[in-house]
This record gives C-alpha cells, structure tokens and sequence, in this order.
C-alpha cells in the first residue's frame, strides 16, 4: 500500500530532510505543489486533504491554520512545530515515553522539539521511577547547531562568521519550556539556558544534578542503570556506560537519526550531569516525525533513519 504524503513547508530547513529521509521509500507516494504555490491556501488545502499523512514544517501559526484546513477526518497530521505539543487531543511524538501504541494509533501527532527530546529522554524515566522528585527546581543547558534556527537563522550565521556563541532565550519563558515539564513528569518549569554554536547541526543537551542536595536522589549509577534498563530495547536512545574526559560535536558528523545519554558522576556521588547528544534535524525533528509517520503507518520504526552506529 501507498500512503500519499503532503510536507507543508517541504523546501524549510526540517522539510527538507524529512523529504531526504523518505526519498526511494515504495511505501510513501510525496504530494508535491510547484514553487509559485507552496504558500498558495487552495492549493495547499487541496494537498492538505488530498494526503493521508501531512507532516506540517512550518511557523507556529502557519501549523494552526494547516490544521483548519483539513476538512476530513481521514488525514492523519505530524506537526514539526510548537502549536500544538501540549494540546489537547495531540499526541506528543516522543514514542519511547508516550508509548509507541499511542503514537501508531493517533491522528493527531505534536513532533516534539529538539531541546525538549534530550531533556524529556533524560528526566521522564528517572522522575517515573522515583530516582529524582518530581518537586525539584531542575534546570537545563544546552547548545544547538544554528540549523536549529531555520532559514533564517541558518542566513545570519553564515552571513556573520565572527559569531562565536549565542546564548539567548534569556528573558526565559522559551516555548519549549511547557512540553518540557509537562513530559518529564516535574512540578515546577526547569530554568533553560539555550545556546546557539558556529556549527550547522548538532546539539547537547545538559542537565546538572546537584544530588547531595536533592531530596531522595539515587547515586549517579543507579541513575545511569536505570536509564539503561528503560532504553533496552531502543534502537535509537543509547545509554553511553563509557565515560569520556569530553564531549565533542564535531561539525563533520553525518545527520543521524539517534540519541545518546550519559550520566557523569562525582567519585562520592554528590553530583552528576545528565547530558543528551542528538543531531537537532534527526531524533530532535525530521528523523523524529519519520519514526512517527513508520509508527502510524505501521510500518518498521526505523525505516529510513541512520541508527546511531
Ligand atoms: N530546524 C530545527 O532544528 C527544528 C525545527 N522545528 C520546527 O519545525 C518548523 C519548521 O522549522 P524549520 O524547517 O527550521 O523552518 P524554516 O524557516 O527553515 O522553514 C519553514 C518553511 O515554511 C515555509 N512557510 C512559512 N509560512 C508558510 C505558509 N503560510 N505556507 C506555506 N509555507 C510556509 C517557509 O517558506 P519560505 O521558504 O518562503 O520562508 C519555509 O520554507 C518550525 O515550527 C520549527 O520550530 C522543530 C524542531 C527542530
Ligand atoms: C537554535 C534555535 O533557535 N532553536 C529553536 C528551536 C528549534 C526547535 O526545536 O523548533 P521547535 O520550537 O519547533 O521545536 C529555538 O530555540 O527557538
């Protein structure tokens, strides 16, 4: 079987990898509009209903009204966007917490964002499991390729080489601060540091545990083994039992579709660092939406994707 596929926003930066990632795939037929109608409304509700499976790469508010346009109830919907991640009657797109089940069966599916996956991969089953309290006021850094920022910030980074780092979301209330709390399970908003680096893609995603201080907090081995245990059977979360002297994101690395995760521990167990390493445009949004749409197509989880190797 065919499934017919819309990308609204497919020559967009999450787009078009997503297009790379399907491209030679028998089981996706790609509905495509010509360049002088990609913002065409006719046009684009007639692809909108025309597909079974529409994948939305497109600004907040362009989703919403995507979603308006859809006047049947055949159209399953992925959002790469921020719209609708904790709306009601979405399912959030992260199967490897939400359950691969509730992913496969929805209609309605919020890709989660790139900063939000590490976190969210990091926190969710150690606050599940009660190996940190759900009331502690966590917080999180983190760095991302500038590809993170779109089109538009992709221009402004290589129109100004001389930018170093940039941090930024620093009157706080970043939109990625909601779907963060609500799936990893926290009582309180996490305060997010988040930083943009002179690299098109890649991102780390950091957690700081002061465990010595947190009420009923497991040793950063119980930490590691229980995330271990979680991801078992995943094949595209890796729990990293190595222990590096340091992290690198190499600007050479080829797009990949996975997650890494470490936990780094003091030697007497007071403090340890919860970090995530993942391509922002793979698991943090094109690889993410395809494990969705293999999910909801039935189809193998990873098809199309590049494991983490
Ligand atoms: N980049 C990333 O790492 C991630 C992105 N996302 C989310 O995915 C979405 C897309 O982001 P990204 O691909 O980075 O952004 P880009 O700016 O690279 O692409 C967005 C695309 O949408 C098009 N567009 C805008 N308005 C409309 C409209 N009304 N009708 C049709 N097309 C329209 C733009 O057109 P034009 O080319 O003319 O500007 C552009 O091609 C965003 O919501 C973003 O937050 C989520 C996770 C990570
Ligand atoms: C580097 C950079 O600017 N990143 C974007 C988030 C990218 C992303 O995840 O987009 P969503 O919000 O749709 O998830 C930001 O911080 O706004």
């Amino acid at each position: 079987m065919t499934h017919q596929v819309f990308i609204d926003g497919a020559v967009g930066t999450t787009g078009l990898e997503i297009k790379e990632r399907l491209a030679g795939r028998a089981e996706f037929s790609l509905i495509t509009l010509p360049e002088d109608r990609r913002k065409d409304d006719a046009a684009r509700s007639e692809a909108l209903n025309a597909a079974d499976f529409v994948i939305l790469c497109l600004p907040d508010d362009a989703a919403r009204a995507a979603v308006g346009m859809i006047a049947n109830d055949r159209t399953r919907v992925i959002d790469a966007s921020t719209a609708h991640r904790v709306a009601p009657g979405w399912t959030y797109g992260l199967p490897e917490i939400i359950g691969r089940e509730a992913v496969a069966g929805a209609m309605r599916v919020a890709n989660p964002g790139c900063y939000p996956t590490g976190f969210i991969a990091l926190l969710a089953p150690l606050v599940r499991d009660g190996l940190l309290p759900a009331s502690w006021p966590y917080t999180v850094n983190a760095v991302s390729g500038y590809s993170g920022g779109g089109k538009a910030l992709i221009e402004r980074f290589e129109a100004d080489p001389d930018i170093a780092f940039r941090a930024y979301g620093l009157a706080m209330g970043h939109k990625h601060v909601p779907e963060m709390q609500r799936y990893a399970g926290l009582d309180h908003p996490p305060v997010f540091a988040p930083a943009v680096i002179p690299a098109h893609r890649g991102m780390v995603v950091e957690v700081p545990l002061p465990l010595a201080a947190i009420p009923g907090a497991a040793t950063p081995d119980a930490l590691r083994a229980a995330l271990a245990r979680y991801y078992a059977g995943s094949a595209l979360v890796r729990v990293r039992d190595e222990s590096p002297d340091e992290l690198l994101l190499r600007r050479s690395t080829p797009a990949w579709d996975g997650i890494d995760l470490h936990v780094f521990g003091a030697k007497d167990g007071t403090q340890a660092r919860l970090v995530a390493v993942l391509d922002n445009l793979g698991k943090g949004a094109s690889g993410a939406a395809v494990q969705c749409l293999n999910l909801m197509a039935d189809l193998p989880e990873t098809a199309g994707l590049t494991l983490p190797g």
